[in-house]
């Protein structure tokens, strides 16, 4: 926040009523009549604001008289008004002359009508020394995280986001954070989460509702990290890739035993049948998953033209799903 010291201006309060006059002699139901709410800061600990109801004519003077009245302060000392506006960080010294309700009413509507200072608009009403320049006031500096708080709760920032997506948008990126976000989301029933292009599965131990055709729809033909976290989106990342690049894919499933890496390889084969059948055929889906072991055991291959292989290192086992040349899914293959 600064000040522009140069254009400091005193007006004393013995010195009466200014051009305008305090709002107190302003009808409230005048049209033309404007609140003020008036903030001192002052070597005195004080957190009292004054309302002032004033008209569109009433000088930084008779505001500063009417003020400092309101708040009972002593009369013999001088005093400045600044319009503050900490959206730009900038507090603004009116002179004796300046009209307040002008400055007002170049600020966002909101704060037009009702100005506390946790807005960012207000008027300031400050001591001033016998040569013009202004008391400072040490208040405690704003840590940065406050600053983002107030400057987040006046809309000028993001709401600060309390679990990411995507690993790799965290603030600080180490082992603290990275766990803190996980579990986040985890007690969030967000148990898929991103670091780049690869997804963070934790093993919820209960049927969680997202993996019905519904989701399957919401997540076809999406550019990965466009929505929410899901195994579903890799396995869509996968189909549409072999199909317009021609190309095999591989996904790799890695974690430890019972982490859900067989529940995982079942949720993308759901989807990889959903995807190849453009609908949901449950039925297809549960032979495929059912003759998994038998293909396994005969070693069974056919012609395709596209695979997308399932593969779980290190100990090598994997699915291997093949596509016809439409894109349906042909044959699924234990490897
Ligand atoms: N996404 C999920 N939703 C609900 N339950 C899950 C999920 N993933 C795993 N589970 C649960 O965890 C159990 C263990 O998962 P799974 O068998 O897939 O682990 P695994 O990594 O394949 O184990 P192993 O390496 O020993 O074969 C499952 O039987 C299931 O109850």
């Amino acid at each position: 926040m600064s000040v522009r010291d140069g254009a400091a201006t005193m007006a004393t309060i013995t010195s009466g009523g200014g051009g305008g006059g305090g709002g107190k002699a302003a009808n409230p139901q005048d049209g033309r009549s404007y609140l003020l709410q008036i903030y001192p800061r002052l070597a005195t600990e004080s957190s009292a604001c004054c309302y002032l109801r004033v008209q569109k004519d009433a000088t930084a003077a008779s505001v500063i008289c009417d003020a400092a009245a309101a708040l009972g302060l002593d009369p013999s000392r001088l005093y400045v008004l600044a319009e503050v506006k900490e959206c730009g960080g900038e507090e603004w010294i009116l002179e004796s002359g300046d009209l307040p309700v002008q400055r007002l009413l170049l600020w966002p509507r909101r704060a037009q009508e009702e100005h506390p200072q946790s807005l960012g608009f207000y008027f300031l009403l400050q001591e001033s020394n016998r040569d013009g320049t202004i008391q400072y006031v040490h208040l405690p500096a704003l840590t940065t995280e406050q600053q983002a708080q107030r400057l987040a709760a006046r809309g000028f920032l993001p709401p600060p986001q309390d679990d990411f997506a995507d690993l790799c948008n965290l603030p600080a990126l180490n082992e603290d954070s990275i766990l803190e976000n996980l579990r986040t989301r985890f007690h969030k029933k967000k148990i898929y989460t991103y670091a780049g292009s690869i997804l963070i599965a934790i093993n919820p131990f209960k049927f969680l509702p997202i993996y019905n055709p519904k989701y399957v729809k919401m997540y076809e033909n999406h550019q990965l990290g466009k929505l929410e976290p899901h195994i579903f989106a890799i396995a869509d990342v996968a189909y549409y890739a072999m199909l317009r690049k021609r190309v095999n894919q591989c996904i790799v499933i890695s974690g430890e035993s019972g982490s859900g890496k067989t529940q995982s390889t079942n949720f993308l084969i759901h989807c990889l049948t959903a995807l190849s059948q453009k609908g949901y055929a449950s039925g297809v889906e549960r032979t495929i998953l059912g003759a998994g072991p038998v293909l396994e055991n005969c070693g069974w291959r056919s012609r395709h033209k596209g695979w997308i292989g399932v593969a779980r290192p290190p100990s090598e086992e994997g699915t291997e799903i093949a596509f016809q040349p439409q894109s349906c899914l042909s044959c699924q293959k234990g490897c």
